[in-house]
Order: C-alpha cells, then sequence, then structure tokens
C-alpha cells in the first residue's frame, strides 16, 4: 500500500502533465541501455519505437511517469522550447553521471563527469576543435575514403557491382579518420587489420572487442572476477577473459600513443603534430597547475579521454552514415541530387588527395549533402534520450494539443510543467525529431530539403537535438559533420548505391524496413545495412 501510495504521489508531480504510467526500470542507467533490444514493451512508456506515439496519444509534448524502483518521478519530454530551456540551465538540470559508468574503465573522462571537473576536461580539449583540424578530418577522410574504394575496385571491373556490409565498412572508415585526425596514429585500410609489433590484437579488434565487452566489464561484480581467477567457470571465465585481454589491449595501444606524444612535446616538436586532441591532452598532463604539483589531466584522465574520444568519435558519425548509405539506396532521386552537387565540385572524379583549403572551398558547396545527413539522423538519432537529474524547483513549457486524422496539430496551448528536485527528465530526441509541431504533418517523410533555408524558411534549429545543445553539447559536431558530408559525396560521385539483390522487386516498404532495421542500445545501431555498389565509371 504504502508503495502504491509512493508511485502514486510521485506520477502527480508534474502538475497537469498527463500520466503516462509506471517505467520498470531506470530508463537510462546501464541495465536499461542493455535491455533495450527488448524491454520496454510495444505498450509501455519509453518504448523506443513509438517514436511521438505516446505524445500523440496523451495530446501533450511532456508526459509524467515513475520509476517502480525508487518511485523517480520521470518527465519524459518532447518539447522543443522544455528541452532549450532544460539544455541552457545546466546547473539546476545536470548529467546523471551515473549512467556512464561504463566509460569510467580508464579513470574519469570528460563525458562522465559534472561541474568543476567537466570544466577542466573541456577546457583542455576545446581549442583543438576548430577549422585547422575540421580541415585534416577533411583531409584524412578524403585519403581513407581512397583506400576503401581500392579495397573494393580491386575486386571489380568497371560498370560491375559488389555488396557491402555498410556497418563494419563504415565503422572502419570513421575509426581510421578519428585515430589519425585525433590522436595522429595514422594507419591504412589494410595496415590496420594485423597487430603491430609488441601488441596482442590490431588496434581496430582491440577498439570493437573492448567495445563489445564493454556492458561484460561494467556488470560483472568484482567477486565473479575473483572467483573466475581460481576456478574455470565454463562460459563466464572464457568470457570474462576475453573481456580483460580486450582492454589490456587497447591500452597498450593508448600507452603507444601517449608515449609518441609526450616525445613530441619534450622534442619541442609539437608544432608538426596534426593530432591537436592529443596534444592538447598530453600536453595538460604534463604541466603542474599548483605547487603541490597536481597535473591539469593525470595519466588515468587522458587515458580515458583518449578511450572515451575514440568511442564517441567514431561509432555514432559510422552508424548516422550507415543509415543515410542505405536512405540513398532507396531514395536515387535524392542520391542524384547529391552526385550532382558532388560531381559540380569534381567534375572529373572522386579526389584522389586533398589539401586544407579544399575543406573551406567545397564544404559549403555540399549544402544538399549535409541536409540529407542532417535528415537522415532526423529519424535515426545516433544518442536517442539523454537523462537530467533535477538540482532545484523549476517550471518548463509544455504543449498540450489535438492531432486532426490528416496528421495536422491543433489547439496547441503552452502549459506549465512544475519540476522538483529529486526528478529526472528524460530529454526524448527521437520524439522531438518526429513532433509535427516543428516538423509538420509529413514528419515521417524522408525530405532533406526540410534542411535547407530559404528565404521564407528557416529549419527549426530547438527541434533537432542528434548533438545536444547547450554547455554539453557534442564537442565533435562539426568534426562528425566534416567527416560525413566528404565521405557520403565521394561514395555517391564514385558509386551508384543500390538495394541488395535479395530485395530487388519487393515492395518498397519491405525495402525500408529490411534495410534500415536498428536496435537500441548505447547509440541506435542499424542491424541490416546490406547495400550494392555500381562503380560509375
Ligand atoms: C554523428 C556523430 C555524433 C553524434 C550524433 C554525437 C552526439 C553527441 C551527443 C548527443 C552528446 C551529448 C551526450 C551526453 O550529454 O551524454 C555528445 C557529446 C560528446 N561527443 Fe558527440 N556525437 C557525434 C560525434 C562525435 C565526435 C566525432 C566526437 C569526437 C571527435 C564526439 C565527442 C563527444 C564528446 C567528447 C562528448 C561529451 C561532451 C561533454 O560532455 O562536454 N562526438 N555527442
Amino acid at each position: 500500500v504504502q508503495k502504491y501510495f509512493s508511485l502514486h504521489d510521485a506520477s502527480r508531480l508534474f502538475g497537469a502533465c498527463p500520466n503516462a504510467g509506471i517505467v520498470w526500470l531506470h530508463p537510462f542507467r546501464t541495465i536499461a541501455t542493455v535491455s533495450a533490444p527488448w524491454f520496454p514493451l510495444k505498450n509501455q512508456t519509453g518504448y523506443y519505437f513509438a517514436k511521438f506515439a505516446f505524445y500523440a496519444k496523451y495530446g501533450s509534448t511532456c508526459i509524467s511517469s515513475v520509476t517502480l524502483s525508487g518511485s523517480i518521478p520521470t518527465l519524459w519530454v518532447s518539447d522543443a522550447h522544455a528541452i532549450k530551456t532544460i539544455a541552457s540551465l545546466s546547473a539546476i538540470f545536470q548529467k546523471d553521471v551515473e549512467a556512464y559508468e561504463a566509460l569510467n574503465i580508464y579513470g574519469p573522462n570528460m563525458v562522465g563527469t559534472e561541474g568543476a571537473d567537466w570544466k577542466r576536461h573541456r577546457r583542455v580539449a576545446n581549442p583543438a576543435f576548430n577549422e585547422a583540424s575540421n580541415a585534416f578530418v577533411w583531409m584524412e577522410t578524403v585519403r581513407v575514403m581512397n583506400e576503401w574504394f581500392a579495397e573494393m575496385n580491386a575486386k571489380l571491373t568497371p560498370g560491375a557491382s559488389v555488396t557491402i556490409d555498410a556497418v563494419e565498412d563504415l565503422v572502419q572508415l570513421t575509426l581510421l579518420v578519428i585515430a589519425s585526425a585525433g590522436f595522429g596514429r595514422r594507419a591504412s585500410w589494410q595496415e590496420d587489420a594485423t597487430p603491430p609489433p609488441g601488441h596482442t590484437r590490431a588496434f581496430r579488434a582491440a577498439v570493437s572487442t573492448a567495445l563489445a565487452c564493454l556492458f561484460t566489464r561494467v556488470l560483472t561484480p568484482p567477486w565473479i572476477y575473483a572467483l573466475s581467477a581460481r576456478v574455470r567457470l565454463p562460459l563466464i571465465s572464457p568470457a570474462l577473459n576475453e573481456t580483460h585481454a580486450a582492454f589490456d589491449a587497447l591500452r597498450v595501444h593508448m600507452l603507444d600513443l601517449m608515449s609518441l606524444s609526450r616525445a613530441w612535446v619534450v622534442g619541442g616538436k609539437v608544432a608538426d603534430m596534426d593530432a591537436g586532441l592529443l596534444r592538447n591532452l598530453v600536453e595538460a598532463n604534463m604541466t603542474e597547475t599548483d605547487d603541490a604539483q597536481h597535473k591539469s589531466l593525470t595519466d588515468e584522465e587522458v587515458l580515458s579521454n583518449i578511450f572515451t574520444f575514440l568511442l564517441a568519435g567514431h561509432e555514432t558519425s559510422a552508424h548516422s552514415l550507415c543509415f543515410a548509405v542505405g536512405l540513398l539506396a532507396l531514395y536515387p532521386d535524392v542520391q542524384q541530387q547529391i552526385f550532382q552537387e558532388a560531381s559540380n565540385i569534381w567534375p572529373d572524379g572522386c579526389p584522389t588527395s586533398a589539401s586544407a583549403s579544399s575543406y573551406k572551398d567545397y564544404m559549403p558547396k555540399l549544402q544538399y549533402t549535409l541536409a540529407t545527413f542532417h535528415e537522415t539522423m532526423r529519424f535515426f538519432t545516433p544518442v536517442a534520450r539523454l537523462c537530467k537529474i533535477v538540482q532545484a524547483d523549476a517550471a518548463l513549457t509544455g504543449h498540450r494539443f489535438t492531432t486532426e486524422p490528416n496528421g495536422e496539430l491543433r489547439d496547441v496551448t503552452p502549459f506549465l510543467v512544475p519540476v522538483k528536485p529529486g526528478s529526472i527528465v528524460i530529454l526524448d530526441i527521437l520524439a522531438l525529431h518526429m513532433n509535427p509541431m516543428y516538423w509538420g504533418s509529413d514528419a515521417a517523410d524522408f525530405k532533406p530539403a526540410r534542411f535547407i533555408d530559404t528565404e521564407t524558411y528557416r529549419w527549426p534549429r530547438d527541434a533537432f537535438f542528434a548533438f545536444s545543445g547547450g554547455a554539453r553539447s557534442c564537442i565533435g559536431q562539426r568534426f562528425a559533420l566534416t567527416e560525413s558530408v566528404c565521405a557520403l559525396a565521394m561514395l555517391v560521385r564514385a558509386y551508384e548505391i543500390c538495394v541488395p539483390d535479395h530485395l530487388l522487386g519487393k515492395p518498397f516498404e519491405e525495402q525500408k524496413s529490411a534495410l534500415l532495421r536498428w536496435k537500441p542500445g548505447v547509440t541506435i545501431t542499424p542491424t541490416n545495412c546490406t547495400v550494392r555498389l555500381r562503380r560509375r565509371d
């Protein structure tokens, strides 16, 4: 009875906000992330694939709920105004740092800290994300794309086609680019497949296995590790050994990067280093901030930031690119417009190398390609939701509405939602991106042009939150856009992207649901994106 009343009271805390019921798990903690592909179920609040459906059902851009464990009042928000307020009041709406525990394996880092600690990390990294480094990202993307093309073309005759697993190839592309542009590790497409001398695993294998084992590492209680070290537990011991080995292998790779960079700093050669991010991290580690010889960043913090940047900086971009490739196979008219745009800047075919000035010259001319990438991220935003913990009394503006049969909203009226300390707020980005209040009654249609301003139209910036917003917005936004736009334009310039043979002749909706299938998790992950590439020359 007591539990019933505590749940009831908590669910009513948000004033006139409609109540969508009990949430079985804290929607942002590790356990919810691991079980996300199966849980919550279709009719339960928090169901990922519902997108805007719950908000439409309750006629409100904010809905309240309560977590079963802890009776935490939980507000779900798909309202651009409310989300902007949350992002700008970072002292009141603080990051749920406990949810980022999985990233703290090597130590504290920028993504999993708050307040003064977070500021210290961000201050070190910020200067590395500038226009010079974007130009370098562009150049490295051109280099790696050419290596990828060479690999594919070796299997092809002109005019013939090759079928690729887009996730596999694009993860490799983005990993090579972040490793080089962020950390000065300039490996080639082929070279990255074998372990270098002194290493047990190739860099790529070390990163991908560590990623795959992240949750095993975090969720396994220490006593199971201890037991497994003494007795061989069937199934469990091999998995734990693999996890251990993957993180060790990656640590050795990252230590290599650190010592290389230290040598450059000590040797006075920093000006020649392209990898500004690593240079800043290592310089901060070599700088004493006070007489007690405290460092701006400790050894563990440098290692942990390298790890976090490697993860945050490649999987998000790779998955978005993958969805973009799938969508281009499905929408040849959109692909044709990108081809036109790319042919205008590269009439003789893709560039085989690039200079810093080509970034400045070409990036602004790839407007439609950029719009296509934005539209892709509107549908498949890699980070589906964010969570903030409320620190003080505040109020948010939500909107009530009625949905017409044609999908248009009417009677849109603002209302105030009071929020109390201790409650949590879920920024429901997938739902915000499908909210017809900002994107119109055709929000469910794929239309890149909605991201292009005209004299009479300005696309709704506040309703696009793929890179988050405010002080904690993605530091690598421009990095990701540069890399992705360059990669998409080059890919479409060199190849026609087609649906794979096994889907040819199938109805469009069937092709679409097969190619764009995804599962929720740390990021929205494409699970079936196989496409056929036909060489244009
Ligand atoms: C399409 C690609 C990307 C998307 C959609 C994306 C999205 C996001 C989002 C939503 C956040 C906020 C996360 C939170 O508050 O918990 C974030 C933060 C962050 N991102 Fe990205 N990201 C992308 C690419 C990158 C790249 C390329 C890098 C690095 C080179 C990067 C590094 C980071 C870091 C370090 C943070 C934490 C910032 C902070 O807390 O101050 N991201 N990103």
